[in-house]
């Protein structure tokens, strides 16, 4: 099995797409991922989704909204930033945005001066820091190799500091199995109340929800997609009749229902 994540070699996405294939290339951005799954050169693609500290990747949220792609697991990482550079002595640190945001107040308590620059990936900015003397990289220890110094480890601002990554698979792979399921929903209407009628169906049966996460349609200013998830799987008569409900309420739009999957946690 293939998989594409967000490279290159080194990434977080990089160490949880290890524990869901061998094969593993390399894209630049989580939207490319996606697409290389919808469009099947790929079996798999793994895309962070949501940062416990920073919260959603929206450029994933937008790729699930856009691509026709299934969801078949879901991996949740611990995340430990360490500061990686030549000398002590760096004037940038370079990381991916998310990373830059999870190590906020580090980098405002301890380097005040230096300047963020934020790049593809973190273990792009590792890359920087390998070629450059005046930058700092911010990612996992294990990009060091030999000639770039682990200034400090767990940098990032809160311990507990993990990410949820998202197993996409080609929309036939989707499957009924699994203790979450993923929707996105584009009501393509707005009055009082939709938000709630959204999610009463769910409500109703006794299903929790997990995530219920609002992005820009980008029709209009003031019309949204929907991203839901529940702790319950489409094998559920339940999640069956919340199903029907929310197509019949989402009925001027679109309901896509991204499959139930499970979570693996990887260290
Ligand atoms: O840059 C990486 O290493 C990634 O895999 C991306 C990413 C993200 O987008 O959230 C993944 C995990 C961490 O939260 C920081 C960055």
């Amino acid at each position: 099995m293939n998989a594409l994540t967000l490279g290159p070699e080194g990434t977080y996405s990089h160490r949880a797409t290890q524990a869901v294939a061998d094969d593993i290339d390399f894209a630049e951005s989580v939207t490319a991922i996606v697409e290389g799954v919808a469009t099947g050169e790929y079996d798999r693609g793994v895309v962070p989704i949501e940062n416990s500290i920073e919260g959603s990747v929206t450029e994933s949220l937008d790729a699930l909204a856009d691509q026709r792609v299934a969801v078949v697991r879901e991996v949740v990482t611990p995340i430990r930033h360490s500061l990686l550079a030549q000398t002590e002595t760096f004037e940038t640190v370079a990381s991916h945005q998310q990373a830059l945001a999870q190590c906020r107040e580090y980098l405002n308590r301890e380097y005040p001066d230096v300047v963020t620059e934020p790049v593809a990936s973190t273990a792009r900015g590792v890359e920087r820091a390998r070629e450059d003397s005046s930058v700092a990289g911010i990612g996992h220890p294990a990009n060091a190799g030999d000639d770039l110094r682990v200034l400090e480890s767990d940098i990032q601002d809160r311990s507990s500091n993990a990410t949820r990554f998202l197993v996409v698979a080609p929309e036939s792979e989707r499957s009924d199995a699994g203790g979450k399921t993923s929707f996105v929903v584009y009501p393509n209407t707005n009055h009082p109340g939709l938000l709630l009628d959204l999610l009463e169906p769910f409500a109703e049966r006794d299903i929790n929800l997990s995530r219920v996460e609002s992005r820009p349609s980008g029709e209009r200013l003031g019309d949204y997609v929907f991203h839901i998830d529940i702790e319950a799987g489409l094998y559920e008569e339940r999640t069956k009749g919340a199903v029907t409900e929310l197509e019949e309420i989402a009925n001027e739009g679109w309901v896509r229902v991204l499959g139930s999957y499970d979570t693996e946690h990887v260290v």
